[in-house]
């Protein structure tokens, strides 16, 4: 009797879960529910846009998957392995080995060059042969720029230095916070380009935006709107 079967998905392709993540926040009086039960998964080589209103819960959501912050309610897993509810220091060595974070408010250290700035983040992770620094700075287009100090960096400069240290260990799972915000049309097709070519190489990539390029080339659009996620692809639901 022939057998058929159905090539079913993996869940070892489920690089990034989240299960039903709540955030509250108490400042004196005032109480706000960021999250209101969001679960989503991102899968290898994927691409995905997180759009919504402000404070539709984007920047908290984004830093719960991150392991930045931690959710009140729900379960965040990286590779297999749940980074929430865990103690800092141990989030901390997970985000190093597994993710890489870009966000608005840039990640790097004012007092070392750019290249010093990529090397600190690979000691972060040990066991792992590093991509070399300068490489990555030819991919960003920042060769000629690497003992530049980052107050001597353009925005769009500093945007892809940004890049090139959440990408300096070469995580499974890249979460960026509107990567190309102020950028110009030139510098967010690169920072868009180098994505989209990480997604190839089997990333999974989160992007939160309110650009309609990033949009454009995500594969999927989760459009948040107070605290509660939707799967969408309409551009009438991507409420800005
Ligand atoms: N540390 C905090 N303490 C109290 N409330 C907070 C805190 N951080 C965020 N919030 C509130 O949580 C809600 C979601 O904020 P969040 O920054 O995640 O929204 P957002 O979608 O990223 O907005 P924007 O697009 O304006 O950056 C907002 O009502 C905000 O005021």
């Amino acid at each position: 009797m022939a057998v058929t079967t159905v090539p079913s998905r993996s869940y070892d392709d489920d690089v990034l879960t989240a299960r039903e993540l709540y955030r509250f926040y108490r400042a004196g009086e005032e109480e706000t529910l960021a999250l209101r039960g969001v679960s989503l998964t991102v899968r290898r080589g994927e691409t995905v846009a997180v759009v919504g209103p402000s404070g539709a819960g984007k920047s908290t959501l984004l830093a719960c998957l991150a392991g930045l912050d931690e959710p009140s309610g729900g379960e965040v897993r990286v590779d297999g392995v749940r980074i929430s509810h865990r103690p800092e220091t141990e989030r901390a060595r997970l985000r190093a080995r597994h993710i890489g974070v870009l966000l608005q408010t840039r990640n790097l250290l004012p007092h070392l060059s750019v290249r010093d700035n990529i090397r600190l983040a690979q000691r972060a992770v040990r066991g792992r042969p590093a991509v070399a620094a300068e490489a990555l700075l030819e991919q960003v287009g920042l060769a000629q720029r690497a003992r530049s100090l980052p107050r001597q960096l353009s925005g769009g400069e500093l945007a892809r230095a940004g890049l090139a240290v959440a990408l300096a260990n070469s995580p499974a799972v890249l979460l960026a916070d509107e990567p190309t915000g102020e950028l110009d049309g030139g510098t967010e097709q690169l920072v868009l380009r180098m994505v989209r070519e990480r997604a190839a190489e089997g990333c999974a990539v989160l992007i939160v935006t309110h650009s309609p390029e990033a949009v454009r080339i995500a594969d999927r659009v989760i459009a948040l709107d107070d605290g509660r996620a939707r799967e969408t692809r309409e551009a009438s639901d991507v409420r800005h």
